[in-house]
């Protein structure tokens, strides 16, 4: 199996203290894994929270690979022109945000040329991220630029997921404003969002014949018409087409019901029309044990279901689970690619 590649996201929050952990409690899952970082960053969280680990720092991927894993393996890829520097724990800077940008790149383009299998992502502070000119709303939207062909067609190309043992949402928008959320949802976009968490929980899952559901975007899925149209002009039309296509996908149900214990259980996804739609219900089931998965990409990529959580870096209360379900969930993946 191609490697996969962890990166750890901002510096100063809490992505090195959960791979610290991890590795602590769960060494074996570190045997495929290569960290794309500054060892440094990795030393200075290890000797802060005192939790001695044998860190290597290695100047290529594939001097990297070829070393015995008897420590965390960190490839640096950040040139020396750029800062890497000062951390300080607990607090972000716009020092190390180009740094974290390149690692998360170099991480994609790594994935890209077929040198890894995927890349596993810590938690990003999005808004100093943004500040140092990063034009993205989240790693989602920057993997799918970096991924995207040219003469691509497709309105949608990718899919956020959150996926946990009891629950999947899929989202047909992002990190969005809410009030942009109507205008931005159309038929095409919601046939390329169907077809695109069908596809991938049949190839990335092994789920032979999905169960989808469609949420509506307004109250009680529109009330046929008095509380809004999007449900009749665009997420019906678009469910009826991708039935056509021989997906099971519902009609858009109400979403308050849709997240009930029975469909919950019926559904292999739930798809959603917007960002927290989605998240709440995940985060109130499974904060903690679920992964967000991007769909859509050309190779895996996982992530922890948190941020950045500056309030406990360094804390003994910070927990690895949910970076332990996104290394699981890709090296399952990876696997099966590789079978
Ligand atoms: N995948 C990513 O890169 C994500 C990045 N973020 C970014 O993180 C920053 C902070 O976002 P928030 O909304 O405050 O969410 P957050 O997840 O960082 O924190 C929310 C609450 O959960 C707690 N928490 C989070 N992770 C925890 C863990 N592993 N163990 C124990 N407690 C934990 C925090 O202490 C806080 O009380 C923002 O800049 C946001 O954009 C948020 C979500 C995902
Ligand atoms: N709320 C989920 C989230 O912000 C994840 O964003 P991304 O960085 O994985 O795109």
């Amino acid at each position: 199996m191609k490697p996969l590649l962890l990166t750890l996201g901002e510096p100063g929050g809490i992505g090195p203290d959960c791979i610290i952990r991890a590795y602590k409690n769960r060494p074996e899952l570190f045997d495929h894994i290569i960290i794309v970082t500054p060892g440094l960053w990795m030393e200075q969280r290890a000797t802060q929270i005192d939790i001695p680990t044998v860190i290597f720092e290695f100047s290529t991927l594939n001097s990297a690979i070829q070393a015995k894993a008897t420590g965390l393996r960190c490839w640096n890829p950040v040139p020396s022109h750029i800062a890497t520097g000062p951390v300080v724990m607990g607090k972000t800077s716009q020092m190390t945000a180009m740094a974290v940008i390149c690692c998360i790149q170099t991480a994609a383009e790594s994935c890209l040329a077929r040198h890894a299998a995927g890349m596993i992502t810590g938690p990003i502070e999005k808004a100093v991220l943004r500040s140092a000119g990063f034009n993205f709303p989240g790693h989602t939207e920057f993997l799918a630029h970096l991924s995207r062909q040219p003469q691509a067609e497709a309105e949608t190309d990718f899919v956020m997921m959150l996926a946990s043992a009891s629950l999947r949402v899929a989202l047909l928008t992002t990190h969005l404003a809410i009030k942009h959320v109507p205008e931005t949802i159309s038929m095409q976009a919601t046939i390329d969002c169907i077809r695109i968490v069908q596809r991938d929980l049949i190839h990335r899952f092994g789920i032979p014949k999905p169960r989808l559901a469609l949420c509506g975007l307004n109250p009680h899925a529109g009330e046929q018409g008095h509380f809004g149209r999007e449900e009749i002009e665009i997420l019906m039309p678009a469910a009826e087409s991708a039935r056509l296509d021989g997906i099971d996908v519902t009609d858009p149900l109400p979403a308050d019901t849709a997240f009930s214990a029975t469909n919950r259980h019926n559904f292999d996804a739930i798809i959603c029309c917007y960002h927290d739609q989605a998240l709440i219900p995940i985060k109130a089931i499974s904060f903690g044990e679920s992964v967000n998965v991007t769909l859509g990409l050309p190779f895996i990529r996982t992530s922890v279901d948190h941020g950045t959580a500056l309030d406990l870096a360094g804390s003994e209360d910070v927990s690895y689970s949910s970076l332990v379900e996104a290394i699981e969930m890709a090296i399952t993946m990876a696997q099966k690619a590789s079978s």
